[in-house]
């Protein structure tokens, strides 16, 4: 099989899946940390590539397209140290990487990547990958786990002890509460056993996110304390019981079984076996016991219990008198912690060691909270320590010493989640804080810092051997399946995967022969014993000779050392300056890098600017170009209803037009009508004029034979007067003259004789009978002739009175039939008229109504096109544009040409109805004037007439009078000389 050379890029995160953030990368050139030696990077990308494609959760963050740019990156400067900055870091995959900083502050990890030689032939390679695929994610195993598999149960092979072993962290979830079930509160959590794997589902608004953590073992809500009993805990009793030193702890929120797990509930059934929810403490000194019993070793078993309260110790097993007693805690020289004063119990049975527990649970700190009706509000550290006799080859006996510190840690909690008030407030801040002190030893683990703050609480300083000492360390890290707790949940999985990574360095402890353990415990009894005696003698300080001996060699020794330590620090004190010069330049080197970095930050975070915006303008372009489709669609729909409406409004205005020139046709014939009528009518007019011309000669020829016979009458009249005034003169003078005869003959008489005076009076009398008599007659005559000229004058004014009426009769039947004509030309008019007007209205109606209903479509068109315009993408938009102004110019000339032809017909329209209108009103004006002037000269005529009589009536009515006062006054003088 051929070899070839092959350099693989493995990429590591310290960090789990944090928020789905996004993922960057950016590359300087420092390639001082990368071997010069290597050959150009071969097929790297596709390495790569195979890598990233199994990040089931990565590879949706990763941006497609950076891989291969840089792989150019990578190859242009042949090594590179990629940084990596993201709040969603990688799985951890491969453990060629190594962390060379950590910047929390950004969840920033400064990765080293070393291009690893490594000696594979492409057939293996290649299997590894497919092997990788089929296990669908890309979790390859942990030393920890490969170990953990290993045949002989135990978890650990001997070389990897030499190597140092992970942290092995087993993953619980536990099954809803009841409550959880009767709110039918919504799972978040899913557990694959199979793939060891756990995923937390959340819903941020539309988008899901899924983070998956891989770990050692995982069990689900389903899982049984059996089985993790004998996956987990067994082989670590076994380990304990091969001399090495353990610690199980669970960790978790409150009310997630820490305690159910660790002590769990129920005791032993009836046939001595465990009930099913016993937890794992019961289980490991039962296994031990059964262990020990069945090797029939010779062990000596003891177990102390104490609580981490409020940052106090105190002994669950101290008599009632000491309990309240904190207890203090020490370290010897070599940084090992131990408690002084602590109760040691020796066990002999599991028996005993079940009842220790229960008074040692007794003593505990729980109270209720909101998730928890019995939370433990301490940590608790039951450990076991056994010793075991044992012969070696050479049949020396020796003992073997195992240690297994059980620890139930108090539940991490969400103070106003779990209703801590008061007293449980502040212990739950305490608890919290040592929490928070244990992630951040765990941090400083994993990030390799060089200082790693176990002092600063006293769980960490308990827990100080089993996270990151000598001690082997299994985590159980219970989470619950709930919605509610989801955010601890991502907490306690953060924190849990991040202790994967930390490393113990475990020591089976040193098989002491029972000899010299008996030496040492004699010499301790005997160095006490002395101190005893010099306490009570109360004398000084009294130091045995040996002992001062030794101490003076020791003395000796530690001056000796203490001269090597001075030369030493010398060398170290060159050292350090070196190392500060150093430090200076790698500091300064660190600045620029530190620059760079904020430089590609920049860039990075406006690339991610420019990638959001791209990205969130593709999304609006395709949601423009889904609308816009959309509005196509309800366009073209539209469209066709308009072009329907379109269809319909021709249709009308066809019928429109049809009507229109129906009309036109009526009009036609009422001009026709009118014409004949008007020539019908001006020949009425001529006859009626010629009547009342005709009339009006009559009339004039009449009234002049009226006033020739008038004139002559008159004339005769004056003659016949004239007679009558001489003869009347006549006779007044022939009446003067007998008058004054008389009176000359009554004056001749009257001195004469009354009797006279009978005869002359009888003479008067005669005389005036006779003058009577004549008056009488002239009287009658005149009477005569006065009657004669009365009904003279009364025949003539008949006579002019009947034609009076004749020619009124006569004038007022033309006018009549003229007002008539008029009238019946008028309504014709009016009603054409009226008609043309509704004609007009209706066609302007229709005009406005097309009008309006095109600029509409238009506004609506346009304004879907200006939308769609704005939003289309630049080549969307600049088809659409054109298609747009196509569309837009087709349906514009559409528009011009209806709208031209509409508005060519409406003028056409226009001009017949406004000289029809123009024709109607000029015939109306003619006519009008016509009658006007009919009515001038009939009111004319009338006058004239009227003037006439009313001249000649008031001329024969003077004449009349005159002539009887005339008659009156010779009336009245006769009857004076009657009297
Ligand atoms: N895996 C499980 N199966 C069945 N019941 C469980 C499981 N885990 C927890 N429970 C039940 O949930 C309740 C709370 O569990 P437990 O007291 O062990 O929680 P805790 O984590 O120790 O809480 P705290 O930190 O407050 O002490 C108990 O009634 C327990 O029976």
């Amino acid at each position: 099989m051929k070899l070839r050379l092959r350099y693989r890029l493995d990429l590591v995160t310290y960090d789990g899946w944090m928020d789905g953030g996004e993922f960057y990368i950016s590359i300087s050139n420092r390639i001082n940390l990368v071997k010069q030696s290597f050959q150009p990077i071969q097929d790297l990308d596709k390495l790569y590539l195979l890598g990233t494609s199994k990040m089931n959760q990565v590879s949706s963050a990763f941006p497609v397209g950076l891989l291969p740019r840089l792989m150019m990156m990578i190859l242009g400067v042949r090594f590179c140290q990629v940084i990596l900055y993201t709040t969603h870091m990688l799985h951890s995959a491969f453990y060629s990487v190594k962390f060379d900083d950590l910047v929390p502050k950004y969840k920033m990890g400064l990765l080293t990547l070393e291009l690893k030689e490594r000696v594979v032939s492409r057939g293996s390679f290649m299997d590894s990958t497919r092997s990788f695929q089929r296990r669908g994610s890309f979790a390859p195993l942990s030393p920890t786990q490969m170990l953990w598999s290993a045949e002989n149960g135990s978890p650990f092979s001997k070389d990897d002890k030499d190597k140092g072993v992970n942290v092995q962290v087993i993953l619980r979830c536990r099954p809803f509460s009841e409550d959880d079930v009767r709110a039918k509160t919504p799972m978040v959590v899913t557990c694959n056993e199979g793939k060891r794997e756990v995923t937390v589902t959340q819903n941020t608004g539309s988008k899901q996110i899924d983070k998956t953590f891989s770990f050692d073992k995982v069990f689900g809500p389903g899982s049984k304390q059996k089985d993790l009993y004998d996956q987990v805990v067994d082989p670590i009793v076994k380990e304990a019981l091969e001399g090495y030193n353990w610690t199980i702890f669970a960790y978790g929120q409150t009310g997630t079984g820490k305690t159910y797990t660790m002590e769990g509930e129920g005791g032993k059934t009836k046939n001595g076996e465990f009930h099913e929810d016993v937890g794992v403490i019961p289980r490991a000194v039962e296994q031990l016991f059964d262990t020990l019993e069945a090797q029939n070793a010779e062990y000596s078993m003891k177990v102390t219990y104490i609580e981490l309260y409020n940052e106090e110790i105190t002994d669950l097993l101290a008599p009632e008198e000491k309990s309240k007693k904190p207890i203090s805690l020490m370290e010897d020289g070599k940084g090992a912690v131990f408690m002084r004063g602590l109760e040691e119990e020796l066990v002999c049975s599991a028996d005993e060691i079940y009842h220790i527990l229960e008074k040692g649970s007794a003593r505990k700190h729980t109270a209720e909270t909101l998730i928890n009706t019995q939370s433990n509000r301490s940590h608790s550290l039951f450990t076991i320590t056994i010793q075991i006799k044992e012969h070696s080859s050479d049949g020396v006996e020796v003992t073997k010493c195992g240690k297994l510190n059980l620890v139930d840690l108090a539940g991490s909690e969400n103070i106003l989640r779990s209703g801590a008030r008061e007293e449980r407030a502040r212990e739950a801040g305490e608890i919290n804080k040592s929490l928070l002190t244990l992630g951040r030893v765990i941090n400083a683990l994993v990030e390799h810092s060089g200082h790693v703050p176990y002092r600063d609480s006293k769980l960490t300083r308990l827990l100080r051997d089993s996270l990151g000492g000598k001690t082997k360390t299994c985590i159980i890290a219970t989470v619950s399946p709930s919605i509610n707790s989801l955010e601890e949940t991502q907490s306690t999985l953060d924190y849990a995967y991040r202790a994967k990574s930390i490393k113990n360095r475990p020591e089976v402890n040193h098989k002491v022969t029972k000899s010299v353990a008996v030496k040492d415990l004699y010499t301790e009894i005997d160095s006490l014993k002395q101190e005893l005696h010099a306490t009570r003698e109360k004398n000084g300080i009294y130091i045995p000779n040996d002992r001062y001996i030794s101490e003076e060699a020791a003395k000796k020794e530690m001056t000796e050392k203490l001269e090597l330590k001075s030369k030493e620090l010398m060398d170290l004190q060159e050292l350090l300056f070196r190392q500060q010069k150093l430090t200076s330049e790698l500091s300064q080197r660190l600045e620029n890098t530190e620059r760079q970095l904020h430089e590609s930050r920049q860039d990075v975070s406006s690339l991610k600017d420019q990638l959001r915006y791209a990205s969130e303008s593709t999304k609006e372009k395709e949601y423009l170009i889904l609308n816009l489709l959309e509005s196509e669609k309800t366009l073209t729909k539209r469209a066709v209803e308009l072009h329907s409406e379109l269809e319909n409004a021709t249709s009308e205005v066809s019928s429109l037009f049809a009507k229109i020139e129906h009309k036109n046709h009526i009009e036609d014939g009422n001009k026709v009508l009118v014409q004949c009528f008007q020539t019908l009518l001006a020949q009425h007019l001529e006859a009626l004029h010629n009547i009342v011309v005709t009339s009006v000669t009559h009339q004039e020829q009449h009234l002049t034979a009226i006033e020739g016979h008038m004139k002559s009458f008159v004339s005769e009249q004056d003659k016949a007067t004239q007679g009558l005034q001489i003869r009347v003169e006549k006779i007044r003078d022939i009446f003067s003259g007998g008058i004054k005869s008389l009176v000359e003959i009554a004056t001749e008489f009257s001195g004469n004789s009354k009797t006279a005076l009978g005869d002359i009076n009888s003479e008067v009398e005669e005389h005036s009978s006779a003058l009577a008599e004549l008056i009488r007659e002239a009287s009658v005559k005149v009477g005569d002739v006065l009657n004669d000229l009365h009904s003279n004058l009364t025949d003539q004014e008949q006579s002019i009175a009947t034609f009076w009426k004749q020619q009124h009769e006569s004038q007022l039947r033309a006018y009549q039939t003229t007002q008539s004509a008029s009238s019946v030309t008028m309504n014709f008019f009016n009603t054409m008229s009226n008609d043309i007007f509704r004609v007009i209205e209706m066609v302007e109606d229709a005009r406005t109504k097309y009008d309006q209903q095109l600029s509409d479509f238009k506004i609506k068109f346009e304004d879907y096109a200006n939308g769609e315009d704005k939003q289309l993408l630049d080549k969307m938009a600049e088809l659409l544009v054109s298609s747009n102004a196509k569309k837009k110019q087709l349906i514009q000339t559409e528009i011009d040409a209806i709208r031209s032809d509409i508005g060519s017909r409406t003028y056409h329209i226009h001009r017949k109805t406004s000289s029809m209108i123009a024709l109607s009103s000029s015939t109306q004006d003619e006519f009008t004037s016509f009658l006007g002037k009919t009515e001038r000269h009939y009111s004319e005529d009338k006058s004239a007439t009227q003037n006439a009589k009313d001249g000649l009536t008031a001329k024969l009515q003077n004449w009349y009078k005159s002539s009887l006062i005339v008659t009156n006054a010779n009336g009245s003088y006769g009857s004076s000389l009657i009297i």
